[in-house]
């Protein structure tokens, strides 16, 4: 494709972006993509740089435009995203070009748009703190509240481009062996920190491509839900449930710390996720997981209260923390799917704790930043169940010591490098 070609692809792209505003940025990529299979891959990813680009700063872009009375559409936004955040050789006056597959010259208006924007800085000191943060006014707050001083650095840390981190699968080989055979496919990846199991590989590259992760030695996993598997500490033999397990990407790190022994139920409420999880726990070579649709009026939980060892919530929630993958997950965010996701928080966790076994332990755990959906969840469900209280991780478990506070984890990506996640080890007492 010619750049003028990839650039009108982009504005198609966008265009169907904001058409749909409640449907995530990475689902309707795919759909466009998969409906255009004459896109090849070098085109698809300079296409989905370009729409990135305007997502991650959605709202410096939108600021200016207002600024300057345009109407913000994806012609414009692209228009002042090249203006704004300039790269060397390229000028909307040449890539809006009107040729076959370019998209139309620029009218007068976006003429006159490009010139007051050109030699400007992204970022203004007249901006909002929360257009400069890019955030929805609503949850500065709520993130000023998180974070204290840090407001500022940690949440451009989350405004920024996150990392591309490896489990390895120990079932099936070890961390170096995996790191081996990555470097002989071109893949140079270090050994994470916090994780003992992470491997970290730098910028984007074609890791699904490999052999190792054909073969179910590696799979891809941010370091932090590596580190809320380390707590979970499920142990060979054990009786595990994995009861919000979506496509089984915990579920597959706790078989991996059970060596394939004991038991591992993987539940959700979406028969699509966990079909995603079928040829997952395959490839990993996983056996001894079984899943579990959860459906209204299933007396599946109470005929088994009380009978597991190990009960990992992963919540569904805000994914404040994961921002970094998803900069559209901003703009959809309100305040309502804050009210409800915490109330659906509060259900599940209620419902959950009822399955531990007594001295057995529940695991929380969100990828969220907010305080409202991890520690004010975890004092209101403790202030209401007696029978739990936090603990510390298990020595052996594999986290970091000192990692845990009060039994409650909360990594974020500027302290840890991770994306923000959060998990509470509670134990049953009685
Ligand atoms: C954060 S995601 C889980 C991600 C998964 N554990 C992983 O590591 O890939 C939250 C999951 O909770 C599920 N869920 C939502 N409501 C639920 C409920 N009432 N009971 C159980 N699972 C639920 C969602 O379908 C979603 O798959």
């Amino acid at each position: 494709m010619t750049p003028s070609a990839r650039l009108a692809a982009a504005i198609d792209l966008l265009s169907e972006m904001e058409a749909t505003p409640r449907r995530p940025a990475d689902a309707v990529a795919n759909a466009f993509f998969r409906e255009r299979r004459y896109i090849g891959g070098g085109d698809r990813r300079a296409v989905s740089e370009r729409v990135w680009a305007v997502l991650r700063h959605w709202r410096h872009l939108g600021w200016w435009l207002e600024q300057a009375g345009v109407p913000a559409t994806a012609r414009t936004r692209l228009i002042a995203a090249m203006q704004l955040m300039p790269r060397p050789g390229e000028a909307p006056g040449v890539l809006f070009s009107g040729d076959r597959y370019g998209p139309a010259p620029l009218t007068a208006g976006e003429q006159e748009l490009a010139a007051r924007l050109r030699g400007q800085a992204l970022a203004d000191p007249a901006m909002p703190q929360a257009v400069r943060l890019e955030v929805p006014d609503w949850l500065l707050p709520r993130l000023a509240e998180t974070f204290g001083a840090a407001l500022e650095a940690e949440v451009s840390v989350l405004a920024g481009e996150a990392t591309l981190d490896l489990r390895v699968n120990l079932l099936k080989t070890t961390r170096q062996e995996a790191a081996r055979l990555l470097a002989e496919g071109g893949i140079h990846a270090e050994e994470t920190t916090l994780s003992p199991w992470g491997l970290r590989v730098p910028g984007r590259q074609p890791v699904t491509a490999t052999a190792a992760f054909k073969a179910g030695l590696v799979e891809i996993q941010d370091e932090g839900s590596q580190i809320v598997v380390a707590a979970a500490d499920a142990r060979p033999g054990m009786r595990v449930l994995d009861y919000c397990a979506g496509a089984a990407g915990k579920t597959l790190g706790m078989a991996m710390t059970m060596e394939n022994r004991g038991h591992i139920v993987a539940c959700d409420v979406s028969e699509p996720r966990l079909e995603g999880a079928v040829r997952r726990l395959r490839r990993a070579g996983v056996h001894n997981a079984e899943r579990h649709l959860l459906v209204p009026g299933d007396r599946w939980a109470r005929r088994r209260a009380g009978s597991f060892d190990r009960v990992l919530v992963d919540a569904p929630c805000t994914g404040t923390g994961t921002w970094r993958r998803n900069p559209d997950a901003r703009l959809r965010l309100t305040e309502r799917d804050l009210e409800e996701l915490t109330a659906k928080q509060a259900e599940i966790l209620s419902t959950a704790a009822t399955l531990v076994r007594p001295g057995g332990r529940l695991i929380y755990a969100t990828c969220s930043v907010l305080r409202e959906e991890n520690q004010d969840r975890i004092a209101s469900f403790l202030a209401s169940s007696p029978q739990f209280r936090r603990a510390g991780p298990e020595p052996g478990c594999g986290l970091p010591p000192d990692l845990a506070q009060d039994g409650m984890i909360a990594l974020s990506p500027l302290r840890h490098g991770t994306d923000g996640f959060f998990a509470a080890i509670l134990e049953r007492v009685a």
